[in-house]
């Protein structure tokens, strides 16, 4: 197949509240490629795991898809019935949830779990034929076979979410979306099972949606990061770009917030604070905590467009350097 595994076109998400409306996911494009791996970073709030939940259509009320499309492997998601969905999840998109490896089954064996899961999309396989599946699957996230036979409290943390990221690649899905899938877990745990995560999804040439707030983690383990804010994608570039040479000034003001140990320095945080749903000011949402913001921010809200090679930036002032002009002569 050509053409992206993941094509998310104009995408909209609102929650519904006291009878209005509000969005939490707005206008929101992007493309993935197989094999290829994308951040996605954002303050606490700015519509992460909205997106992500409404990518397997699991947003539940009051949440809705206002807008927009979302095709997946050629299919698009949003006019399957319910039976094909069932089929489709798991099988061509997987999620890693947040706080995943609690949602295993305590009472139930991995094996049991695994075999449901299994179960639920096919019957052409024999029994021996699951449990040499299952085997194999653990040993490709780095687990001993023996974890079959073991119920989830005597799992570590670490064992736990590769058991979950062994039930999200059981039938080998072309999208994977991890929404902070080691936020529980100490660094270097973190580190393997994230290795781990790019291992499976490497050898699958699936595409790979990384959810989450460690940009350190990130810049090691994704080819572009794009960041959220107030529900809007405002950057997207490749990781080098992102890190190197930022664009939008929230994308600047988060990589200057990040401690360094080279460079003892106060930690400054980002002044101001995201605003909350139905609160959006008029114009760019950032325009209040930004250190550029001219007159047009406060009137225009920036589309997300073309700023360099591979790179989009929703900024006026980004949009100025690219044309050439200045700043100032544009806002006037
Ligand atoms: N069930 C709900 N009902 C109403 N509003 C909700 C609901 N769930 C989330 N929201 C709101 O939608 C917005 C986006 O939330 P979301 O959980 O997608 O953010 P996030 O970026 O994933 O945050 P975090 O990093 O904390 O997980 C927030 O303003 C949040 O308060």
């Amino acid at each position: 197949m050509t053409g992206p595994v993941l094509s998310i076109r104009n995408l909209s998400v609102t929650y519904r509240i006291a009878n209005e409306d509000f969005p939490a996911v707005s206008d929101v494009n992007l493309d993935l490629a197989a094999g290829e791996r994308i951040g996605i970073v954002g303050e606490s709030g700015s519509g992460k795991s909205t997106l992500a939940l409404a990518l397997m259509r699991l947003h539940k009320h009051p949440a809705r898809i206002a807008s927009g499309s979302v095709t997946i492997g050629g299919t698009d998601l949003l006019s399957l019935g319910k039976e094909p969905l069932r089929r489709f999840r798991w099988d061509r998109v997987s999620m890693i949830p947040q706080g995943a490896m609690n949602s295993l089954n305590p009472v139930t064996t991995v094996r049991r779990q695994m075999t449901d899961t299994i179960r639920a999309h096919t019957r052409e396989l024999s029994k021996r034929d699951i449990n040499a599946r299952i085997e194999d699957l653990l040993e490709r996230v780095g687990l001993d076979r023996g974890v079959a036979d073991l119920y989830p409290h005597e799992l570590s943390g670490g064992m736990k979410q590769r058991v979950c990221i062994a039930l999200a690649i059981v039938l080998e899905p072309q999208l994977i979306i991890a929404d902070e899938p080691t936020s529980a877990l100490d660094v270097v745990v973190q580190r393997r099972v994230i290795e781990t995560l790019k291992d499976v999804q490497s050898q699958l040439g699936a595409a790979m949606i990384l959810i989450g707030h460690d940009m350190g983690l990130m810049a090691q383990s994704v080819d572009r990061l794009a960041v959220m804010y107030a529900g809007r994608l405002v950057d997207d570039a490749p990781i080098r770009d992102f890190f190197h040479d930022p664009q939008h000034p929230y994308s600047r003001l988060l990589i200057d917030s990040l401690p360094s140990p080279d460079e003892l320095k106060p930690l400054t945080g980002i002044p101001g604070m995201q605003p909350g749903l139905g609160r959006l000011p008029d114009g760019c949402p950032f325009h209040p905590r930004c250190p550029n913001a001219a007159e047009v921010c406060r009137n225009i809200d920036p589309p997300l467009e073309l700023s360099g090679p591979s790179r989009r930036a929703a900024c006026h002032m980004v949009a100025a350097a690219r044309a050439g002009r200045n700043f100032e002569e544009v806002t006037g």
